[in-house]
Parts: structure tokens; sequence; C-alpha cells
């Protein structure tokens, strides 16, 4: 099994100040051969870091770009501008974004195709509303969710984020989870063949220290994308050492 990935997404949190603390925080305790670990701050965070994390293994990513490389587009970033700032991961169709934003599957394919292209690993989202998850329908959701967000020839990381485990406290159960990765596994070899074994797929939802070392066991999980428990640097810390152990 390859190195699991810890990527923190900051969301719309951080100021210069507390910033540059955390980010050295997490520097100077890394577990020496930790998984792969990125924190995912705003973009006005990130020249500052870029500059802080040079030459560190902590990788530096982003929550969004554009599709286009450049052009009129006001209030957007593209991926080719994130590469300047040594940007390596970028988070794609995050809920926060497809629901707070509009962003549909065919614009999540594009931005990743762009990402991929400016040499950035897209981290696209996928995720259930409770509703669905209720009804039973889950399994459809997610499964036209990959085909519409990722693109043929798919070279990024797949986090499994369901919705009503997003910022509520209440993260997915083991069991869940692992039923869940088996279909998301089927479904990306149904789709992909051989190349779908080897798509990471991260779970994001509520994970914090005390159920980090439970979820990151679970077979088929590759990873967490941390929201809350990556402000805090003793528990995004204890997050990472659970997923070297895994
Ligand atoms: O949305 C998330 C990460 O992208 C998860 O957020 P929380 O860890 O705060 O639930």
């Amino acid at each position: 099994m390859s190195r699991q990935l810890i990527a923190g997404n900051w969301k719309m949190n951080g100021t210069r100040q507390n910033a540059q603390g955390l980010a050295q925080a997490l520097v100077a305790r890394l577990p020496a051969d930790a998984a792969d670990v990125v924190v995912c701050p705003p973009f006005t965070l990130l020249p500052l870091l870029a500059d802080s994390l040079a030459g560190t293994a902590l990788a530096l990513g982003a929550q969004d770009c554009h599709k286009a490389p450049s052009g009129a587009y006001t209030g957007d970033i593209s991926a080719t501008m994130l590469g300047e700032f040594g940007v390596s991961y970028v988070i794609l169709g995050h809920s926060e974004r497809r629901q707070g934003h509009g962003e549909l599957d065919d614009t999540v394919r594009e931005k990743a195709i762009a990402a991929t292209k400016a040499g950035l690993t897209p981290i696209v989202c996928i995720g259930e509303t409770e509703d669905q998850r209720e009804s039973g329908d889950y399994t459809d959701v997610l499964g036209w969710q990959i085909k519409g967000s990722l693109p043929d020839n798919f070279a990024g990381v797949l986090a499994y984020e369901p919705i009503w485990a997003i910022g509520t406290g209440l993260a997915a159960t083991t069991e869940q989870i692992a039923q869940t990765m088996l279909f998301l596994r089927e479904e990306l070899v149904r789709q992909f063949g051989e190349a779908g074994k080897a798509i990471k797929i991260l779970y994001g939802g509520s994970v914090n220290a005390d159920n980090a070392a439970a979820i990151l066991g679970i077979p088929e999980v590759g990873g967490a994308l941390v929201g809350g428990a990556s402000l805090d640097a003793d528990a995004f810390l204890s997050i990472v050492s659970a997923a070297s152990a895994a």
C-alpha cells in the first residue's frame, strides 16, 4: 500500500500571523516517516507559506482553481498561478463550492484537467447529502459524481466527504466508511479499469485526533481530508501520526 495522504483544508481561516505559527509548529514536529502531508490555506496565505515551507516535508495546496490558465475571469485564480507559489495539490469540487457556488461535475472535471496540466495533483471531492444517504440513493449519486467529475486518465486523488459529516462532529461510522470505500473502489475500477486501482481515496468529515486511527485503518482508505482539526497543530499532528501507523 502506498503512503497515506493527510490533507488539511483550512477553508476560510487563517491570518498572516497565526498561519505562520501553525505551519512552523507542524514542520517542527512532523513525524519523520510520516504520511504525505499537505496544508491547503486560503489563497492570501500562499505567498507567505510558500516561503516558510520551501524545502520542508510539508506540502502546500490550494482550495480551488479556475479551468483556464488566464483570462477575463474576475476574482478567479488559475492553476498556473498556483504553481508559481510552490503549490502541489489543489482541492476541487468541495461540497462547500458545489452547494455554495453551484459548481457542477463538468466544471470540476475541467478544473481537474487544468490542474494536472499545470503540474498540480487535484484532490477531487464527492459526497452525498443526508437525504441521499437515508434514501439509499447515495451509491448512484457517488457513481455519477465520479463519472462526471473525474477526467479520463485521472491522475489525482479522490476525497469521499459525506456532506452530513462535514463540520458536524459526527463522522461516518467505520462500517459506513468501509462499505462506501469498497463501492468507490469498484466504481473506479469499473470506470477506469486497472488504473482505477491506483487512485488514492481519502475520507473527510469530522476526522479528529480521537477517530483518526480507526478511520485510517479501514481498507481502501488512503488518507484523510481534514477541516476543523487541521487548524490545531496538536490535533493535526495526532492525525498524521495515526496515518503513519496505519
Ligand atoms: O470539509 C472537510 C474537509 O474538506 C471536513 O471538514 P471537518 O473536518 O471540519 O468536518
